[in-house]
């Protein structure tokens, strides 16, 4: 296994917490690792781009979302990103956030916990190396930079919360705490048109009869990527069909400088400057507290933001908040959402639908737009999920 570790991820203790709680465990797992400190943003991103990855049978990283969504980015803008994307991704949560490294726990069914237990949880799942399909969305902004996704999408209130509360970080997870207060004080609305795909009316793919499953459990041990042939245990599995990206088309090869536009075709989205198709729905509102595409249950470690969500869903879970809405009910909102239950509050405001593509063009020239809870560019932007698309190692 390659381990990239980010020392200055969470309060910055990844590395000492790692040495306490993790390296033992893999060594009485007997799990060969080599641990990479990352010296810099973007370093693991173009280790896994040049990596030769016949060398390892698993990736993990022990930091934050972050950390991930670089190895994610990075494995997709490899020339072989086919093959790549499904090399077994593994968590150890060492960051504030730890979005992912929650929702896994708690899609198996795990008492909620947070910090060091969470680690340890979570290490525990490495060493059983059980691989689950993550589905992954592609984002298109209006450069033409094309990114992937398996967190969330967020424009508003919840993307300044995590912009901001970045200098909260030495305060650990309760940044976003800390962050969601202080920006509830200057509660302001976003004006932009919001345009999305119900999943219940595309037929593209045939993941939505699988929507309220729980993520499938291969029960097999990592195994290369080159493991993963039609002779894998997946090949028995009643999802094969479904899951096996050899069936899926090639990717249509834009000639743009950037390496960034690998990948699947986005066969449900037309280009930015054309107007959505006409069988999707368009919001009537252009008011907005906060646009938020989930695709995890959580969003941290205590914000369960999509409770039906799962790692192969094939759903992305759209949650937007509507302007008018009081900072009593938003906070109600958010003290809701640590157990869950924000969804059946039936505050007015609060719009939830589930979708396979949306796109969202804010009105206002200067915003945040955050993915897997890093700033992105700010516009337009276009999204559609690319169901099991990778690989991770969930327990
Ligand atoms: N050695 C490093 N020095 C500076 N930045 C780094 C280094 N290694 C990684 N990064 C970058 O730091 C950012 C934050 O990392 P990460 O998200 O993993 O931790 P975090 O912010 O503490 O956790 P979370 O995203 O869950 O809040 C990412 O954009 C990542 O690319």
């Amino acid at each position: 296994m390659l381990l990239m570790l980010n020392p200055h991820s969470g309060k910055g203790q990844a590395h000492s917490l790692f040495t306490a709680h993790v390296q033992r465990m893999l060594q009485e797992a007997s799990i060969p690792y080599t641990l990479i400190i990352t010296e810099r943003q973007n370093h693991a991103r173009e280790l896994v781009r040049e990596a030769d990855l016949s060398q390892w049978d698993a990736l993990a990283i022990m930091s934050g979302d972050g950390l991930l969504f670089e190895v994610v980015n990075g494995l997709m803008e490899r020339e072989d990103w086919e093959e790549a994307i499904k090399t077994p991704l593994g968590v150890l949560p060492g960051g504030s956030g730890n979005a992912v490294a929650a929702s896994i726990h708690n899609y198996c069914g795990l008492q909620p916990m947070s910090g060091e237990d969470l680690l340890v949880s979570c290490g525990f799942m490495l060493c059983k190396g059980l691989v689950s399909r993550l589905d992954l969305i592609s984002i298109c902004t209006a450069s033409n930079q094309r990114l992937f996704s398996f967190l969330s999408l967020a424009w508003g209130f919840v993307a300044d919360v995590d912009s901001e509360s970045e200098k909260y970080r030495h305060v650990g997870a309760a940044r976003f705490t800390v962050g969601t207060l202080v920006r509830l004080m200057s509660l302001r609305v976003y004006q932009g048109k919001l345009s999305y795909l119900p999943a219940e009316q595309s037929g593209s793919y045939s993941s939505l009869e699988q929507s309220t499953e729980s993520p499938t459990d291969f029960s097999q041990q990592i195994a290369s990527s080159s493991d993963y042939s039609d002779s894998s245990p997946c090949a028995n599995h009643p999802l094969h069909n479904f899951c096996n990206s050899n069936n899926a088309p090639k990717p249509k090869r834009t000639n743009l400088s950037q390496v960034s536009v690998l990948g699947p075709p986005d066969s449900l989205l037309v280009p930015l400057d054309q107007p959505v198709p006409a069988h999707w729905t368009v919001v009537s509102e252009q008011d907005f507290v906060l646009v938020l595409a989930v695709y995890q249950s959580h969003i941290s470690e205590d914000l369960i933001a999509a409770p039906a969500s799962r790692l192969e869903d094939g759903v992305i879970h759209l949650i937007y908040v509507k302007a008018g809405i009081s900072r009593t009910a938003l906070l109600r909102l958010f003290l809701a959402m640590e157990k869950g239950t924000h969804l059946s509050t039936n505050c007015p405001y609060v719009v939830y639908v589930k979708a396979q593509a949306l796109r969202l063009e804010p009105y206002s020239p200067k915003g945040t737009i955050t993915v897997d809870g890093e700033v992105v560019e700010y516009g337009p932007v276009q999204a559609q999920i690319h169901s099991s698309l990778a690989r991770l190692i969930a327990g």
